[in-house]
This record gives structure tokens, C-alpha cells and sequence, in this order.
């Protein structure tokens, strides 16, 4: 069969999730340069791309609209159940979820974490509103759906497609604030690049690192769990404060290879004999954690987040959590990616 038919040379069905952000965004005449996020329908977005309906047979759903600074557990127990059932179902061979990008990919990782099938999962935004001149949405959106109707991309878990790149949900991140080429994989690049004219080419053979997949806790709500930036002059009060506000884990973004004060560690380390799941990670853009280098992490039962940045970092932690996860050994496994 023809790439992306199946062999009765039907059109993949693809299933579009709309969540708000940039790429469903409009600027406001009342004021320049400003915009607000979130105001264009996933249906109206599709329409305003031309050629769509000759790669996929595409049916729109509106989860939320939200710009993503707003990203909740709510939006993402929703998008997760709606993606499992679709699949389950075979409603869908494929699914593309339209996201702003500020969060984009700690729900890509969420989602990464979550979902059973091999059935690809792609998240998409723009840095750009839908009203700007040079527009980087449509032709997101139309990247977006040339990955997820490819039998290709099946077995790679949730990627992020912008600006050509396809990137994984593990390494994806926004690395500018607004240039339309913000999005990276600073550890290992992008697993493959996609355009119009060029169609897809994947770097990287399907299948990647095995995953473990998280069940759903029940409710709507993952544990709290609380970022710790670190810092010259570091002392323990941010720390404490988490504590303090009934933190069920902490993630340092320490300094380096996930370094921080003396007395922020000694904090740190209290708060692991408390129970609470301590997690080292870094506010260095790129690089891995390593264990036991200059913090004793056996000594104090803490786990290192390898190449996870704080707030994938988080996610996790609060999966683990919720899955009663405890001992020391299996929780530094489930940071660590084996292929
Ligand atoms: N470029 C964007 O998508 C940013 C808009 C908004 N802050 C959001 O994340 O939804």
C-alpha cells in the first residue's frame, strides 16, 4: 500500500484533540503585538489549511481552550482517556493534539507515560497566532498530520512536530521564548525531520527505550509535587515551605549535576526521612544527573533524574507516586531509559 493508506487505499483517521495556545490564537485589534491564546476552534484551524483531507480523514474534538501556562491534570486525564479509548476502540489510527507551546512538552511526556498502543500520538503548537503574517501554525498542523497518518511513525510513543522537526516526548524542549525555532532535544536531537515537499525521514529505528506505562490514579489530581530552583546563597526555606504545603515529592533543579547548598541537602535529606521522594535534577539545559558523584544519593535515598529536566522530572515523580512506588532501586529504574 501507499504510504499512509491502508491496502483498500482508504485515508488514515485521524483524531484531532484541540487544547488552545498560540497555534488557536488571535491578536486583539485593540492592541499591538498582543494576542490571546486559545480563541479558534481545532475545527476552524483545520480549515484554514489547505490539502489536509487529501493525507487524512480528520475529525476534530475541543478537550479545552486554554493557553498552556494553564495546562492542568483535569485537561490531561481527558486527553489521555480520550486517546486510550479511541485506540482501543479503532476509532482512530492516529492522533494529533494542538497545544500551546509554554507546556507542550511536559504534557507530551505525560501523555508519553500513560498511553498503551503504538499508534502514533503527535503534539503540535506554533509560536505564532493564527492572524500574524508568516504564520507558523498551518504549517505545523500540516507536518503534523503528514507524521500522524504514517504507518511509519507507529511504535516511537508521542512526538512533538514543529518547524520540521519531529522530536521525541522525553528530549523535547522549548529553548527560545519567541523565535519559531524553539523547539530542541538538547541530549540526542530530533528523532526525524518532516516538510511538504520531502515528506518524513526518521534518524532513529521505531521502538526507541522500553517504557513503562502508568496506570491513571483514580481522580482528577496527581500528587504534589514541588519544583526547587537552586541557586548561589541557596538556604532551606523553599524547601521547608514545599514541606510545609504537604509536598509528596520534591525535584531539585539544582545547580550543575544537580547540586545545591549544604543546607538546602540537609533539608532535603530530612524530607527524604519523612517520606517524601526526593529527586535531583538540574537547571543546565542539557547533560544527565549522575549518581553518587558529589551527593551521596544512596546514603540519603534520593534518585537522580538522569536526562529528565525539573519539570518532566515532576511528572514522573508524581506517576511513581501515585502508582505507591517506593523502593529506592525500582524508582531510580524508571528515570533511567534503557534501550
Ligand atoms: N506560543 C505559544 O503557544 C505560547 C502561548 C501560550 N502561552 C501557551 O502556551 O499556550
Amino acid at each position: 500500500a501507499e504510504p499512509g493508506k491502508d491496502a483498500a487505499g482508504s485515508l488514515p483517521r485521524i483524531l484531532v484533540l484541540a487544547t488552545g495556545g498560540t497555534i488557536a490564537g488571535q491578536a486583539d485589534p485593540r492592541a499591538t503585538g498582543a494576542y490571546k491564546s486559545g480563541q479558534i476552534t481545532g475545527e476552524q484551524l483545520m480549515a484554514s489549511v489547505p490539502g489536509l483531507d487529501k493525507l487524512a480523514k480528520l475529525n476534530a474534538e475541543q478537550i479545552s481552550s486554554i493557553g498552556s501556562q494553564d495546562m492542568n491534570d483535569k485537561v490531561w486525564f481527558a486527553l489521555a482517556r480520550r486517546i486510550q479509548d479511541a485506540f482501543d476502540k479503532n476509532e482512530a489510527d492516529g492522533v494529533i493534539i494542538t497545544h500551546g507551546t509554554d507546556t507542550l512538552e511536559e504534557t507530551a511526556f505525560f501523555l508519553d507515560n500513560v498511553v498503551r498502543g503504538d499508534k502514533p500520538v503527535v503534539i503540535v503548537g506554533s509560536m505564532r497566532p493564527a492572524s500574524a503574517v508568516s504564520a507558523d501554525g498551518p504549517g505545523n498542523l500540516y507536518e503534523a498530520v503528514q507524521v500522524a497518518a504514517d504507518p511509519r511513525s507507529r511504535g516511537r510513543g508521542v512526538m512533538a512536530v514543529l518547524n520540521d522537526k519531529i522530536q521525541g516526548a522525553r528530549s523535547v524542549t522549548k529553548t527560545n521564548t519567541t523565535s519559531i525555532e524553539t523547539f530542541g532535544s538538547p541530549n540526542d536531537g530530533p528523532i526525524g525531520y518532516v516538510d511538504t515537499a520531502g515528506g518524513i525521514r526518521f534518524l532513529t529505528q521505531a521502538g526507541g527505550f522500553k517504557r513503562a506505562t502508568y496506570q491513571l490514579p483514580a481522580g482528577e489530581q496527581l500528587p504534589r509535587v514541588e519544583i526547587v530552583y537552586s541557586h548561589a546563597n541557596m538556604d532551606a526555606v523553599p524547601i521547608e515551605d514545599a514541606i510545609s504545603h504537604g509536598a509528596k515529592g520534591i525535584v531539585l533543579a539544582g545547580v550543575g549535576d544537580g547540586n545545591t547548598s549544604k543546607s538546602a541537602l540537609d533539608a532535603l535529606e530530612a524530607a527524604a526521612k519523612k517520606g517524601i521522594l526526593v529527586v535531583r535534577s538540574t537547571r543546565v539545559r542539557s547533560g544527565f544527573v549522575t549518581r553518587n558523584v558529589e551527593v551521596d544519593d544512596d546514603k540519603n535515598g534520593f534518585v537522580v533524574s538522569e536526562d529528565l529536566n525539573p519539570q518532566k522530572a515532576r511528572v514522573l515523580t508524581q506517576l511513581l507516586i501515585a502508582s505507591g512506588v517506593t523502593a529506592p532501586a525500582e524508582l531510580q529504574k524508571a528515570f533511567t531509559a534503557t534501550w
